[in-house]
């Protein structure tokens, strides 16, 4: 007899009469049907695989043990891949992609470094003959690397970096060494223990010159004993300058000092990507967990409400469910310039380098802080559940917030986004991504709250802060200061700008999706109204920003605002549904919360049972302090 499969009540009525087709979103969210079957089949090939799941929960293990089991599984996961029907590398690709390494891999994975720095490092800044001779090495796992730039002293200025390349043209080989303490590489992951070989950013020395900041390969471990070759804690020999410069002594400048950085560009794409998916697992275990709970008291006497029927809670949860959606569109879109943009690159047009630099670092910076916001918010949702380890948002939460700090600390890089913007708007030129910088915005300033109206809205706010920003830095200039100390005094501004410009991508990239999809009625339904949600919910929480660089009012504001609160309670009935679509497995979302069949409380009391505290009733601990304690008499 089939067991009959437990379905909490309210998420079943959730589920009843759903008005659009789930499948349809799915693929959509996957980029088309055969990659939603190659998505799940590589789902049940990884997650079938008893060897890939733990025995304990991780939180139990030592630090060393968790090192122990997170290799175990990686290296396990490595030969799955290599084995994979459907080839390594889009297998790995897919696997990244649906965030799958994270459910297997739930401390961390010891060899990300080596597919998603490393490899991209030599594929993107070697030479035809390096690659020849490390990429077959490196997809065959014969060498496990990472990427080594950020030292103690120095993540953020790389012309700051202190490790030393010295070319001697006597032998031909690069000295490298870390001059002091603050030179030593710190941050790198798999560097501790894992890899045994590294691309390592150092500052290029040649015939008493510094050629700025060059990606060299270095052996750190013997290949048999794993030991640190000598002199490794503080002197490096014989590494290998990647895409070398230096033809027969002398040093041939690249044409752009800053495809040197062009690993970080790839990441920073990449970024985007990752949290998003990291987005949607919250998004999803805070919604399905709100049809679950019930609490309070909404109409006196009635029964407690699930608490998704509250107002409140629908103003916590609708946004980020609409932004899992903005984020992933924009993410393609700039996927998309990634490739165009390498693509040219690689035949030697830099045109599109700029404009790549200031979107990745614009959606890098922002997609990782607003997901990072939105996580942090559906973990509130859940009340003291959404605080227990067993939940999946402090796992979640600290990979988003990971994401805020590396690859280029978000201020910093909304710094980049605003040189570039004003370079843009000042010049008059270039700027693909930033077109409405060149020329002013035509047509008139009156507003209108239509969806084409607040994207305008956008558009003048973007474009207005730059303008603010360009005003504060010609007021510092016209006072006589230096052009370093008026950049510095106009920060913040700066940063507005640069965040207005980000968000104006974002919107228009899920404007423009939906008017380009082919979407059946219902599914360009929910996801319009989503769209049009979350314009008017981040419009309104920067209202500050429209105000100053448009003709807004207040009773268009008043009027936003009633159409917010409209949205949520047209939204509110398709949510499960639309978290449903996403198609996350339960060892994806990990979380007694989140599971699709609603079985909240008993999944986490079998969660609580796991821990080693719950396997006695008297802890040991209880014989050698407290009850000395008890009997002191203090
Ligand atoms: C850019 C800097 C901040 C400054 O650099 P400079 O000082 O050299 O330049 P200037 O500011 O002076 O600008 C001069 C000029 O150059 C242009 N420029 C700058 N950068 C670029 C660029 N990249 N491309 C093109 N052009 C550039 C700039 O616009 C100016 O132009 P104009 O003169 O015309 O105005 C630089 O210092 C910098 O980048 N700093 C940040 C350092 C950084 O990013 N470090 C990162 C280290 S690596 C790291 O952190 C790794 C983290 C871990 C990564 C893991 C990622 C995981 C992702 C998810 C994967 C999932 C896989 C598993 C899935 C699962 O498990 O489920
Ligand atoms: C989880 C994790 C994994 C990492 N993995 C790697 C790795 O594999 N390889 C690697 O090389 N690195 C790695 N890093 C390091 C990471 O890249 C750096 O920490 C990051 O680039 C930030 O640099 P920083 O630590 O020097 O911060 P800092 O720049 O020192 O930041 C401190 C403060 O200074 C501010 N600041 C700095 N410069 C400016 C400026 N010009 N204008 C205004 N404010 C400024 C920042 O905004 C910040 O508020 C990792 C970091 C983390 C957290």
């Amino acid at each position: 007899m089939s067991k009959e499969i437990y379905e909490n009540p309210d998420l079943k009525k959730e589920r009843q009469n759903c008005p659009f087709n789930k499948e349809e979103i799915t693929h959509l969210l996957d980029g088309g049907k055969e990659k939603t079957i190659e998505r799940k089949q590589l789902e049940n090939y990884i997650l079938s695989d008893e060897q890939l799941k733990d025995a304990v929960p991780m939180e139990y293990l030592s630090h060393a043990d968790k090192y122990a089991e997170e290799l175990r599984k990686a290296c396990l996961l490595m030969h799955k891949l290599a084995d994979s029907p459907a080839g390594q590398v889009p297998t790995l690709r897919a696997l990244m992609g649906a965030g799958l390494g994270s459910a297997v891999l739930k401390e961390g994975n010891p060899l990300a470094l080596h597919y998603v720095m490393f490899i991209p490092a030599l594929m993107g800044q070697g030479t035809i003959d390096q690659q020849a001779k490390w990429l077959e090495k490196a997809y065959n796992l014969n060498m496990i690397g990472t990427y080594a730039q950020t030292e103690l002293g120095h993540g953020t200025f790389l012309r700051g970096l202190e490790t030393r390349a010295t070319y001697d043209p006597k032998t031909q080989e690069f000295i490298l060494e870390s001059p002091s303490l603050t030179a030593y590489k710190w941050w790198p992951g798999s560097l501790g223990k894992t890899a045994n070989y590294a691309v390592v950013m150092a500052q290029l020395y040649t015939k008493g010159k510094c050629e700025g900041t060059h990606p060299f390969m270095v052996q750190l471990r013997d290949e048999e004993t794993h030991e640190p070759l000598p002199g490794i804690v503080n002197m490096w020999l014989n590494p290998v300058c990647i895409s070398s410069y230096i033809h027969y002594g002398t040093y041939v400048k690249p044409t752009n000092s800053k495809l040197s950085y062009a690993t970080m560009v790839f990441v920073r794409v990449v970024v985007c990507q990752d949290v998003t998916t990291n987005l949607r697992k919250a998004v999803t275990i805070a919604t399905r967990y709100s049809c679950v709970r019930r609490q309070s008291e909404l109409k006196p006497g009635d029964r407690e409400p699930q608490v998704m029927d509250y107002q409140a809670q629908q103003n916590k949860l609708l946004p980020p469910l609409a932004a899992t959606f903005a984020f992933q569109l924009a993410a393609d879109h700039l996927w998309n310039l990634y490739h165009t943009a390498n693509n040219n690159i690689e035949q030697g047009d830099l045109e599109l380098l700029p404009d790549l630099h200031g979107l990745s670092c614009a959606l890098k910076a922002l997609c990782s802080s607003e997901a990072a916001n939105f996580v942090e918010v559906c973990r509130q949702s859940c009340g003291g559940h959404g605080y227990m380890s067993c939940s999946n948002f402090p796992r979640i939460y600290g990979q988003v917030t990971a994401a805020e700090t590396y690859e280029g600390e978000n201020t910093v890089l909304w710094l980049q986004v605003a040189r570039y913007l004003v370079k843009t708007r000042k010049e008059q030129s270039g700027g693909l991504s930033v077109k409405y910088l060149i020329g002013e915005e035509k047509g008139p300033k009156t507003v209108d709250t239509t969806l084409e109206g607040i994207v305008k809205l956008y558009r003048r706010a973007a474009v207005g802060l730059v303008d603010v920003a360009i005003a504060e830095l010609d007021k510092s200039g016209r006072k006589g200061e230096a052009p370093h100390d008026a950049w510095n005094h106009a920060a913040v501004y700066l940063i507005k700008a640069a965040q207005a410009h980000a968000r104006l991508f974002v919107v228009e990239s899920f404007v423009d999706s939906l008017k380009e999809g082919k979407l059946s009625a219902p599914v360009r339904t929910v996801l319009s109204q989503l769209c049009e949600l979350f314009i008017i919910y981040w419009l309104l929480e920067r209202s500050g920003d429209f105000f100053l660089c448009s003709n807004l009012t207040k009773q268009d504001l008043l009027l936003l605002n009633s159409k917010y609160v409209e949205l949520l309670a047209a939204i509110r009935p398709q949510a499960v549904n639309l978290v449903d679509s996403f198609d996350l497995r339960d060892e994806v979302l990990n979380s007694p919360l989140g599971c699709w069949d609603g079985n909240v409380y008993q999944r986490l009391f079998d969660e609580a049972a796991k821990s080693p505290l719950n396997q006695s009733n008297v802890h040991e601990s209880f014989h050698k302090y407290l009850k000395p304690l008890l009997k002191s008499n203090l």
